[in-house]
């Protein structure tokens, strides 16, 4: 019986926040933020099962196409996210996909648009503990053609760029606090961001890029467009479901490229299309 230990604090051998203990969940994980995104995710796998519900960590694992895939939502933030990561990584995941809303700050982003981030930009409140702000957070290039490579396969629209991940919903992306409250910081930063070229705004793709690119783990995001600050434009769930469906479709790629090993997970042209994308 292992004595419990506040350096690495465990549960009868689980992890203490997500309580899971090692190879309880397949080594390919999905990371809504929302635990209510999970029933969405398991409606489109073959069959699932219940792991766990702690706090905001709710996980699944399932059968997506003979592919064993694991979900495990991350709630709202960086904070929380650093929690997931660190204890799925402590159990043996080694590729994270996290599958989110996000809010489009470029003008020509159709609502319900994919954005498949290949960065982001660290205002996420929690990277910033663990590397200096001059540390890139990259997403893994392999996933990102996995992405692409899924969402060309299922037809589903998608964007390829720079997100930027913030700590807080309201003036972390320029939007007014209660009673109209902002200050130069919030007013400013989704008109220098768009100026940058970002694509769009969510709160976890920095966290998660960071740890994985310092572990050497493998990490991707694509997010479902449910906002337009610039045209102003708001459906919750838009895209949502395409989203997990490239999701999916991103981890069978890696899962058999990953059984071939070596195999590229991506076509010549998809690449060409990707890196077309990625500079215009
Ligand atoms: O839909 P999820 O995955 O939660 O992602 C987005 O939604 C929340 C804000 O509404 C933040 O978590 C943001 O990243
Ligand atoms: O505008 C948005 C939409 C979803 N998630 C965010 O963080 N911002």
């Amino acid at each position: 019986m292992e004595r419990p230990s506040a350096k690495a604090p465990t549960v009868e051998g689980k992890m203490y926040h997500i309580m899971l203990g090692p190879g309880e969940i397949p080594p390919y994980v999905l990371l809504p933020g929302d635990p209510g995104r999970i029933d969405d995710i398991v409606a489109t796998w073959d069959e699932w099962r219940e792991l766990a519900f702690h706090r905001e960590y709710r996980s699944v694992k399932g059968r997506y196409k003979g592919v064993e895939i694991g979900a495990v939502s991350t709630g709202i933030g960086g904070p929380s996210t650093a929690i997931a990561v660190e204890e799925l990584a402590r159990i043996g995941v080694h590729t994270f996909i996290r599958v989110g809303t996000t809010g489009a700050i470029q003008p020509d982003i159709e609502l319900g648009t994919v954005i498949i981030g290949y960065a982001a930009v660290r205002y996420d409140g929690a990277s910033g503990e663990y590397a200096p702000p001059e540390y890139p957070a990259a997403a893994t290039p392999e996933v990102v053609l996995a992405l692409v490579e899924a969402a060309e396969r299922l037809g589903v629209p998608y964007r390829v760029g720079v997100v930027a991940s913030t700590a807080t919903f309201h003036l972390g992306q320029s939007r007014p606090g209660f009673r109209g409250y902002e200050w130069s910081r919030s007013r400013e930063r989704l008109a220098d961001l768009q100026r940058m070229g970002v694509l769009s705004f969510e709160m976890e793709a920095a966290t998660i890029f960071t740890l994985a690119s310092l572990y050497g783990l493998r990490a991707g995001c694509v997010c479902a467009a449910i906002a337009n600050r610039v045209t102003d434009e708001f459906k919750p769930g838009v895209g949502v479901r395409e989203a997990i469906l490239v999701a999916n479709e991103a981890v069978r790629i890696l899962a058999e490229a990953d059984r071939e090993k070596g195999r590229k997970p991506a076509s010549i042209t998809t690449l060409y299309n990707a890196v077309r994308k990625l500079y215009g």
